[in-house]
């Protein structure tokens, strides 16, 4: 293991002071500056303990109600937007054995795991018993498989119908042939300190298949205390046995179930004796079919609050992580067996927080409302009957309302957003509208260009708040803002083609925005562009839970009070230069421009630089609001 990752606090000299040390056994003493705070610390290091979420796997498998894949889909992809690196994500086993994981193909050819399984920075392993089971994974792009095995003959046997040995022998042929395939392949070694038909287990059991799966390439091996019988003394005597016989102790995972309480306590013992790798479900979901009553496996909120209460991070942000444990509990009809996940939220439930900034109507016309709060603007499109369709009156009123915005020195951003299930349909194509048709063409015409133009051109920070499916123009609409937070249910349909038309006006942006390549395939294609693959692809900032739009907006509009609204306005036109002339002298006239003017006396920048030099933080929102009073 590498560099200092753990932090503790240390007295030294009567005054605090940080003592970092590595995460491996070869640990290294460090002082870090004791000004820095210990959550800051935290932040900035690279996680020193890997959380290898079993949920979507272990912590469905044993339930029997049925779970609609839209859940299971949905879990996964609130799993990885907590900062989760390694997200088992399901196993594909014979849906006699294991109803309950029957859709693992729909789980893996699904669009939005398909893109996570791109993500070459992303651990996803998938639970393979067979070299069917491998098949079908390495048809759906799967890049990591786990193999398991019992210590035990009799769980074997209930188990997977064959011997220890046997079972040795298929993972090892499994590992061969997903390694010669360029798959990573994991281990697991279940029932490591007890068996529910043998009793507890002899410690050179464990050994045993450890270094099978090891020696059969297992990158990694994961000790399983699949009843939870465990304690912290069984945890030490096995991890120093199993390093006094030259198992290197960075090749091990932990993985302990709750049904003694003892979960937590071996985690952190495990971690004291060197294992930095710890297998856990949300909210503790999970369970073991041949003990009865047994709890699932360690909840992963009770992890991520022990390791970063003792100031060793872990990548995972555990406030989205307690939501995603309430927001599956509750999908499943099931208790949280979450002890710091049920506390967390009873203190922050998770239903919406208040927005953060206090909004007041400015202006309502048949189908735009406009809301202004500080230097903010809002515009919100009012016809979620008609899915907010871009009518010739709403055209005209949106275009007036950002033309005025453009102008106003009071204004430093403007979001655009809706309401209803919608963000935007697109042009109006409703019976009666001037849309389609000769005559009309050019007026049509003009007024889309204008009103993308406007947007375009405007010197503030536009936001696109999408609250819902885009459809065409409403495509553009969100494409020709600045910055985007988009809902989990919003997304972008260039649906132009099906109707015979194509994204004319729209395509400017639409290509300057997707790439050329991505945004031909989703013209041609006219299919749904998922808020994952825009988030991938760096174009939508955030994604949000439905109901959790407006708050968002509000941190962000908060967080760009730390930007000088002049500066935005010029760093906009240093992209629109190097997009619409890069490389040509056009750019560089332009940039030595803005250089001059940004180096002005009277500029944004003197007074910037002077509140830096003074070490004072700059609320630009108020700079903006005194400067235009005086
Ligand atoms: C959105 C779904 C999937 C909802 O499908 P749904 O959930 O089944 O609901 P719905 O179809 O009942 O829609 C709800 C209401 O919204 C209306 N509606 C919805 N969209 C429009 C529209 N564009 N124009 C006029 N009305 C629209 C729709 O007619 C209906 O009104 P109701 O019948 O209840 O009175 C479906 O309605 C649909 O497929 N709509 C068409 C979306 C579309 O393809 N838009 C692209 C328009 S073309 C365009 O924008 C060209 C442009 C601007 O790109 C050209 C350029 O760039 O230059």
């Amino acid at each position: 293991m590498s560099f200092p990752h753990i932090f503790q606090l240390a007295d030294r000299g009567g005054s605090s002071a940080f003592r970092a040390f590595s995460a491996g056994p070869r640990s290294s003493i460090l002082m870090v500056t004791p000004s820095l705070s210990l959550s800051k610390l935290i932040a900035m290091m690279a996680p020193a303990v890997r959380i290898v979420e079993v949920g979507p796997r272990d912590g469905l498998q044993n339930i029997r109600d049925t779970i609609p894949t839209s859940t299971k889909l949905e879990l996964i992809q609130r799993l990885h937007q907590t900062g989760l690196q390694t997200i088992e994500l399901t196993s594909v086993v014979s849906p006699k054995a294991i109803p309950q994981l029957a859709d693992c193909r729909e789980v893996l050819s699904n669009t939005d795991t398909k893109a996570l399984l791109d993500d070459s920075q992303l651990r996803l392993p998938v639970l393979v018993p067979n070299v069917k089971g491998l098949e079908i994974a390495k048809q759906h792009g799967v890049r990591e498989i786990a193999v398991f095995i019992s210590a035990t003959e009799g769980f074997s046997k209930a188990n997977i119908n064959c011997t220890v040995a046997q079972a040795i022998e298929r993972s090892t042929q499994l590992a061969s042939l997903a390694k010669a395939s360029h798959i990573a392949v994991r281990g697991y070694v279940s029932c490591i300190f007890a068996d529910p038909f043998d009793g507890p287990t002899p410690l050179p059991a464990v050994l045993r298949c450890v270094r099978a799966l090891l020696d059969a390439g297992c990158y990694e091996v994961s000790l399983g205390d699949t009843l939870g019988t465990g304690s912290p003394a069984n945890v030490r005597e096995l991890i120093s046995y199993l390093i006094s016989n030259d198992i290197p102790v960075d090749k091990l995972a932990g993985h302990f179930h709750d049904t003694y309480g003892q979960a937590v306590a071996n985690v952190w013992e495990a971690f004291n004796n060197g294992i930095r790798v710890f297998d856990s479900s949300v909210a503790g979901l999970g369970g073991c079919p041949f003990a009865p009553g047994a709890k699932g496996n360690v909840a992963s909120e009770d992890l991520v609050y022990m390791f970063h209460n003792a100031g060793i991070s872990t990548g995972v942000d555990l406030s989205k992580l307690v939501e995603t444990g309430h927001w599956v509990c509750k999908k499943l009809g099931k208790s949280n067996s979450s002890r710091a996940g049920t506390a967390l939220a009873t203190k922050s439930p998770a239903k919406p927080k208040a927005s953060q900034l206090s909004w007041s109507l400015l202006n309502e016309t048949k189908g735009l409302q406009l809301f202004r709060s500080g230097v903010n603007l809002k515009i919100v499109l009012n016809r979620p009957k008609n899915g907010n369709t871009l009518t010739t009156t709403m055209i005209s009123d949106l275009t007036t309302a950002i033309s005025n915005a453009s102008a106003d020195s009071l204004v430093s951003r403007i979001v655009i957003t809706a309401k209803g299930k919608f963000f935007c349909t697109g042009m109006d194509l409703g019976k009666g509208s001037t849309a389609v048709g000769e005559d009309s063409s050019n007026a049509q015409f003009t007024r889309l260009t204008n009103l993308f133009e406007v947007i375009d051109q405007c010197p503030k920070v536009t936001i696109a708040a999408v609250n819902g499916p885009a459809f065409g123009g409403g495509v553009g609409l969100a494409l020709v803002c600045d910055l985007r937070v988009f809902t989990q249910a919003a997304n972008l349909t260039l649906s132009e083609v099906k109707l015979g038309l194509c994204p004319a006006t729209i395509s400017k942006y639409v290509i300057r925005e997707l790439g050329v390549a991505f945004a031909r395939e989703v013209m041609l294609s006219a299919r749904v562009i998922t808020p994952v693959e825009l988030k991938r692809l760096g174009i939508v900032a955030e994604i949000t839970a439905n109901e959790e739009l407006e708050r968002s907006v509000d941190s962000l509009l908060v967080k760009l009070k730390a930007a000088s609204s002049d500066a935005s306005r010029m760093s906009k036109e240093l992209v629109r230069l190097a997009w619409a002339h890069g490389g040509k002298e056009k750019q560089a006239s332009g940039i030595k421009a803005l250089f001059g003017e940004m180096m002005r006396p009277d500029a944004d920048g003197a007074y910037g630089v002077r509140e830096f030099q003074a070490k004072r933080k700059v609320d630009w929102d108020v700079y903006v609001e005194r400067k235009v009073k005086l």
